[in-house]
């Protein structure tokens, strides 16, 4: 699907000089910490599924003010946050409805993908979620193999609890070298109802080209059987308060990959968009959008044109220094 004037909005926001954070004293808190799951159908629980810390690779962590709040977030910390759609899918391609329809990558997808990591080869990702399906999966995974740091992203298991028991880590060090996958079926593209496998222009066709807009891109009209913009918003918006964001307080840099729809609505919610003004928002496959998370503030930046690309880094202070510190600079 080609980027909509409000994708190359999203790419031609300006830059602010912003403060300081430190990326790197993060990140080496990575091997001490235990999971964050998400269990399907139960929106907040971080702190539920945390009860093993030995063979976990991420905590959950609390937001500032809860009595049990170990984790104090540091006051000018600043996080990076990346949104990435998927690449392209078989169904893209073929230009069918897919909604919750597990497909994989094209070719053309897994270019893309590997395109995305290269755009953010230099940003700091302590931790990664994804949505519970494959073209989310393939797109973290390829994009994060790009990665300059080249720490290794592993996929939280805790489907049951030997899932959780049987992928343990016995290696701190090893640990410290991974990047914790967690998979949450709340990113999942919205839930298409009749319309799933169904060919786009066929079915406008049949429908008239305006009521398939109005399924495909108004706020709150569901497709048959399906879920509308705002009740894929319900839960994926949920989840990105109730999980994410409490990651990104503690200064945590978080890669998110996931759906046209999912992705839309986290949108929506970050730069306060209206219901009209989501209609238009469109995303491109593969295209990843920088967000710096400080004093409880997201601020837009845009999607990172590439490692060449001096811009990007200048960001901040921090993904500057992050840079340095890849390239060796820094000690
Ligand atoms: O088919 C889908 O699941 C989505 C994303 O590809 O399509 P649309 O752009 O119509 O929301």
């Amino acid at each position: 699907m080609a980027a909509s004037t409000s994708q190359h909005a999203l790419s031609s926001i300006r830059l602010l000089p912003t403060g300081c954070f430190h990326p790197d004293k993060r990140a080496s808190h990575l091997h001490s910490v235990s999971v964050g799951r998400c269990c399907p159908n139960t929106r907040n629980l971080g702190l539920v599924c945390a009860s093993n810390s030995q063979s976990s690779v991420v905590e959950p962590v609390q937001l500032p003010g809860s009595p049990k709040s170990s984790a104090a977030p540091k006051k000018s910390s600043e996080s990076a946050l990346i949104l990435i759609r998927h690449g392209e899918s078989l169904w893209n391609e073929k230009n069918l409805f897919t909604g919750c329809v597990d497909v994989p990558l094209t070719p053309k997808g897994v270019d893309e993908a590997i395109e995305a990591g290269k755009r953010i080869c230099n940003i700091p990702v302590d931790v990664i979620y994804t949505s519970s399906l494959i073209r989310a999966q393939m797109t973290a995974m390829l994009a994060m193999m790009q990665h300059r740091r080249k720490k290794v992203p592993i996929i939280v298991h805790n489907e049951s609890e030997q899932a959780h028991r049987w992928s343990q880590i016995y290696s701190e060090e090893t640990k410290k070298q991974s990047i914790p996958v967690i998979t949450a079926w709340q990113l999942n593209e919205r839930m298409y109802g009749e319309l799933q496998g169904l060919n786009k222009q066929e079915t406008a066709d049949r429908f008239g080209k305006e009521q398939v807009h109005e399924w495909r891109r108004s706020y709150d009209i569901p497709p048959p059987n399906g879920e509308s913009l705002e009740m894929c918003a319900e839960r994926a918006v949920a989840y990105f308060q109730d999980q994410i964001i409490p990651q990104l307080v503690a200064g945590k840099h978080v890669m998110i990959a996931a759906h046209g729809n999912s992705l839309r609505s986290i949108i929506m919610h970050l730069d306060k968009l209206t219901s009209q003004e989501v209609i238009s928002l469109e995303l491109s496959t593969g295209i990843p959008m920088l967000y710096i998370f400080k004093e409880g503030k997201f601020i837009r930046r845009g999607s990172p044109a590439g490692p060449s690309e001096a811009g990007v880094y200048a960001y901040t202070k921090n993904l500057a220094q992050y840079r340095q510190k890849l390239d060796g600079l820094l000690q």
